[in-house]
């Protein structure tokens, strides 16, 4: 679904303070695929999934997306595949709609043509049914402005959000990270849903281990742009945690 062959990203390019993010990296994803990325501040976590999104494009080396070359295309034409979901709760929502337009606007993510959609009592309802499945009781509250909502409640509708428009891959970039536990534990377990449910191809930026070791079918530890590790299957499944802690020894 994504591969990444030999990427480079490298800025500030001949200035002093010129840093390599990512140094030649080859990453194969297949679809369905839920990876875990881990490793310390700097390493690279986030700018590989700008690299992925299009919000950077790189200095060499290609991305291929579900069998389309995707390098040099723009963000907003890899959004009919892809949806991000960041730390900061306030991103990804506007605020001052009602969370019933939020999702509106969500399901025309990759279709401005079609602006009728979502106006009619139907749609309302699936959107309701959609909501109530998080057991928040949010579903009797669409017409309040999604601003008057806590971040773990807006973290929640992002992710349902996500997968109102056609979309296959799910980055999610420390989605928790300014969340209470009880929320972050409730967020987690939504995304995990989702992506089981539709089948995503899904990445998931993390410094929480108790996290990683539980989520994931597949976990990669960066290190100065780099992959240091990469381990799937019954092999992540049966990595203990204190066996992760010990990567970051
Ligand atoms: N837009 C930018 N301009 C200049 N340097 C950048 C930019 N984005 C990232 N970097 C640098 O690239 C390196 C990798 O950063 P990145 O944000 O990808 O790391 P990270 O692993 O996500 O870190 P963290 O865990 O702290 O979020 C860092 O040295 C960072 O300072």
């Amino acid at each position: 679904m994504i591969q990444l062959s030999n990427i480079n990203k490298t800025f500030n390019t001949g200035k002093p303070n010129q840093v390599t993010a990512i140094n030649n990296i080859d990453l194969d994803i297949k679809t369905g695929e839920f990876v875990v990325i881990v490793g310390s501040n700097g390493s690279g976590k986030t700018t590989l999934l700008n690299l992925v999104s299009g919000n950077i494009l790189p200095n060499s080396g290609s991305i291929t997306i579900d069998g389309n070359n995707v390098t040099r295309l723009p963000e907003h034409k890899r959004s009919k595949w892809i949806a991000r979901i960041f730390q900061n709760p306030l991103l990804g929502t506007a605020a001052d709609l009602s969370i019933i337009d939020n999702f509106r606007l969500a399901a025309l993510r990759t279709k401005a043509k079609n602006l009728s959609i979502g106006k009619n009592d139907q749609f309302k309802s699936l959107v309701k049914d959609r909501i109530a499945t998080l057991g928040m009781g949010l579903e009797d509250k669409i017409e309040q402005p999604i601003g008057t909502l806590s971040g773990g409640q807006r973290q929640a509708l992002t992710l349902l959000m996500s997968v109102m428009d056609t979309c296959k891959i799910l980055l999610l970039d420390e989605p928790t990270a300014a969340l209470d536990p009880r929320s972050a534990e409730n967020v987690l377990r939504i995304a995990d849903s989702l992506i089981k449910e539709y089948q995503l191809t899904a990445i998931l930026v993390t410094h929480n281990l108790k996290d990683a070791g539980n989520y994931g079918s597949r976990i990669i530890q960066m290190g100065e742009g780099e992959i240091l590790k990469d381990i799937a299957g019954t092999e992540k499944q049966s990595l203990h945690q204190n066996e992760l802690f010990n990567w970051f020894g």
